[in-house]
């Protein structure tokens, strides 16, 4: 069967950047809650967002080594969010939240994903983003062949996506999903609807393109 390859676009502000996201087929909506990202929102603002997802698309809440007091407000103001630990949280601090999470890993040569992977057997998925200053949102691609032979799966592609090169990244390493931020914005932590609905088109064209050249399932 042909794998869909399932689509998160974060760090969404405003009610339009989020009808276009569902609209263009976005299986996930991204929410940082991270004050230092030019994409911080505050948990009010997730919840007046997240009221108007329809069912089945799933909102992730995206953390940097947050307090718990930090954690707790925004789960308490969108309590069904997948959790996305993207600092330095040991396992220990993501499964105390006792709530799904996925857990980024900040690739550069050198870093052993096989090893960082197997401490978070309690992970929903790893995602994989590139090592840049202030841990993410960097719009920097990183190499794809340090992704190693046999990791876990499911594994999220991100780091610098956008409709121009997903189709490679998506050949390359074949993922359960791929999250995208800066690739689809106008400037700085500014959404663009257009290059949404762009890069979603360009997800399903890729999964077209390998099915057709009978690649059709994830990472093997
Ligand atoms: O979006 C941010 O500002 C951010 C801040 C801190 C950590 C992670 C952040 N975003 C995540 O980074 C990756 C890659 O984003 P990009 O497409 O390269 O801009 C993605 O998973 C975002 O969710």
């Amino acid at each position: 069967m042909t794998h869909r390859t399932r689509i998160k676009v974060c760090g969404l502000r405003r009610e339009a950047d989020v009808a276009a996201a569902v609209e263009a087929g976005a299986d996930a909506i991204g929410f940082v809650f991270y004050a230092k990202s030019p994409r911080a929102i505050t948990p009010p603002d997730a919840a007046r967002l997240a009221r108007v997802l329809p069912p089945f698309v799933m909102p992730v809440g995206l953390f940097v080594n947050a307090s718990d007091a930090e954690l707790g407000a925004a789960l308490d103001a969108v309590p069904n969010m997948l959790i996305q630990f993207h600092g330095d949280e040991t396992a220990a601090q993501c499964e105390r939240v006792q709530r799904p999470y996925i857990r980024a890993a900040r690739m550069a040569p050198g870093f052993d994903l096989l090893n960082f992977a197997a401490s978070f057997t309690s992970a929903q998925a790893i995602l994989l983003d590139a090592h840049v200053d202030g841990y993410g949102g960097g719009g920097k691609v990183f190499d794809w062949s340090l992704v190693p032979q046999g990791v876990r799966s499911p594994l999220v592609l991100s780091g610098g996506l956008s409709a121009a090169n997903v189709a490679d990244g998506i050949a390359h390493v074949r993922p359960w999903a791929v999250d995208v931020s800066s690739g689809v914005e106008s400037s700085k932590g500014v959404k663009d609807p257009g290059l949404i609905h762009e890069f979603c088109r360009a997800v399903r064209q890729a999964d077209e393109r390998l099915a057709a050249a009978g690649l059709d399932r994830e990472r093997p």
